[in-house]
């Protein structure tokens, strides 16, 4: 099995920023998981192990694009009407059976072969049938309705790429192509655990001082959105030896371990203790907000992801972070989400040399495209900031103050999270 390889996020005093933390990530991070052949029933938001092509013309004959009449355009006069006998029927899934003639006209359905001959196809609209014979009006364009053999994809072309995370879509174009199967490379093994003497398990009772443990089930809801496999496996307390036994048992059976909290300076905070305990600690702290305290290292041989405990700082550092990293060791080839640029309709101070993101919703401008608003409370622990925004403005680490009207970048949650 591979790992993030040796001491890429060796971690001094300065804050690493995003981009080189991202950089180390993309290099130095292998696909770790092996492929398997799944039903291409069951490959919805699996990763394709290998290029699909498509050994034939899709569509595989020259078919008729609507319900009409089949017709040599050469039969046609270019200012009057044009009276054909009809000849010959032909539905979708069938065939005439012979050829078509010059003078002929053919009665065909939307999809149906067309016949050997013809090459344009009058809308039944477009035409009146008198018994027999159908009369047809000037000014068609030959070729038109007609959808030529392979105009879909052509024989021997790339369908899908290795890498490609199978949308609908792309389970359909498979299909098209004839395949049944698909090798695609089997999920991540995720163990994931909270830390935190002060957490509960929701349905239990709240004693002084604890709160619910909601970044599990977020967590679970981001992993699970990647198509990883989870186990989960609870909540730690704040004690080292039994973080540590904890995380060396996780190593055995995942590919991966992800953590929440215990990350920081305090002497609460066992982590990155256990991890240096067990392997080795690559890289921690972030010139980012919110999510500074990240750490990632590897047990054993299995990398390892500890992030910051507060519930905004987990979301933000793992779609800014973790996903990209997650992504590429299960052999995604687009790991980077897209931004789009929004107006942003808010002013904003923040210390340079440091990623940040503020929560914001959109709204539609008068003139097109969206203004961003930012929601009121930025705190790392307000949760429902995450829950009523549409995504993340991202400033970048030049930015000092913003002002409103600046056109920004804004990570939609909708990108990154199906
Ligand atoms: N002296 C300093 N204190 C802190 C620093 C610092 O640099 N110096 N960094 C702050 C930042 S930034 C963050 S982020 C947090 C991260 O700390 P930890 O990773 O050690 O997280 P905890 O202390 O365990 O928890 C922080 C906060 O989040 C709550 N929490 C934790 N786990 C959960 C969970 N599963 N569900 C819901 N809420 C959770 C926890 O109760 C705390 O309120 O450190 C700052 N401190
Ligand atoms: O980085 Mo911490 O997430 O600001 O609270």
């Amino acid at each position: 099995m591979a790992q993030l390889s040796d001491d890429c996020f060796a971690h001094g005093g300065r804050l690493m920023p995003l981009a080189e933390a991202l950089s180390a990530i993309a290099e130095r991070s292998v696909v770790l998981c092996d492929s398997e052949v799944q039903p291409l029933a069951d490959c919805l938001g699996r990763i394709l192990a290998e290029p699909l092509v498509c050994a034939f013309d899709v569509p595989p004959h020259a078919n008729s694009a609507v319900d009409g009449y089949a017709v040599f355009h050469a039969d046609l006069s270019a200012d009057r009407e044009t009276r054909l006998p009809v000849t010959g029927r032909v539905a979708a899934g069938t065939s005439l059976g012979r050829a078509a003639k010059p003078g002929e006209a053919i009665r065909i359905f939307t999809g149906a072969p067309l016949p050997e001959g013809p090459d344009t196809v009058m809308m039944q609209e477009d035409c009146r049938l008198e018994g027999d014979t159908v009369i047809i009006a000037p000014g068609i364009k030959k070729g038109a309705n007609s959808r030529r053999a392979g105009e879909d994809i052509k024989a021997g072309s790339q369908v899908l790429v290795p890498g490609q995370r199978l949308r609908a879509q792309d389970l359909g174009q498979a299909a098209a192509a004839g395949n049944t199967a698909l090798k695609v490379y089997r999920p991540l093994r995720i163990a994931l655990f909270s830390t935190g003497n002060e957490l509960r398990q929701p349905g239990t009772a709240l004693e002084p001082g604890s709160i619910y443990d909601s970044n599990r089930f977020t967590l679970l809801g981001l992993l699970k959105g990647l198509g990883c496999t989870i186990t989960d496996l609870g909540i730690l307390p704040d004690r080292h030896a039994v973080i540590r036994d904890a995380l060396e048992v996780a190593a055995k059976s995942h590919d991966v371990i992800v953590t929440s909290g215990g990350v920081s300076v305090g002497e609460e905070d066992h982590m990155k203790q256990a991890v240096e305990d067990l392997g080795k600690l690559h890289l921690w702290r972030l010139a980012i907000k919110p999510g500074r305290p990240i750490a990632l290292g590897q047990v054993g041989v299995v990398p390892f992801v500890g992030l910051p405990g507060n519930p905004v700082a987990v979301m933000v550092t793992f779609l800014n972070v973790v996903r990209p990293l997650l992504l590429g060791l299960m052999g995604a080839r687009d790991v980077t989400a897209r931004r789009f640029k929004v107006r942003a309709d808010f002013t904003h101070k923040k210390k340079v040399d440091r990623r940040e993101w503020v929560r914001a919703t959109l709204s539609p401008l008068p003139d097109g495209g969206w203004a961003a608003s930012k929601f009121p409370r930025q705190g790392a622990g307000i949760l429902s900031s995450m829950v009523e925004s549409d995504g993340l403005v991202e400033l970048g680490e030049d930015v000092t103050e913003l002002a409103p009207g600046t056109m920004v970048d804004f990570l939609p949650f909708s990108e990154v999270m199906p």
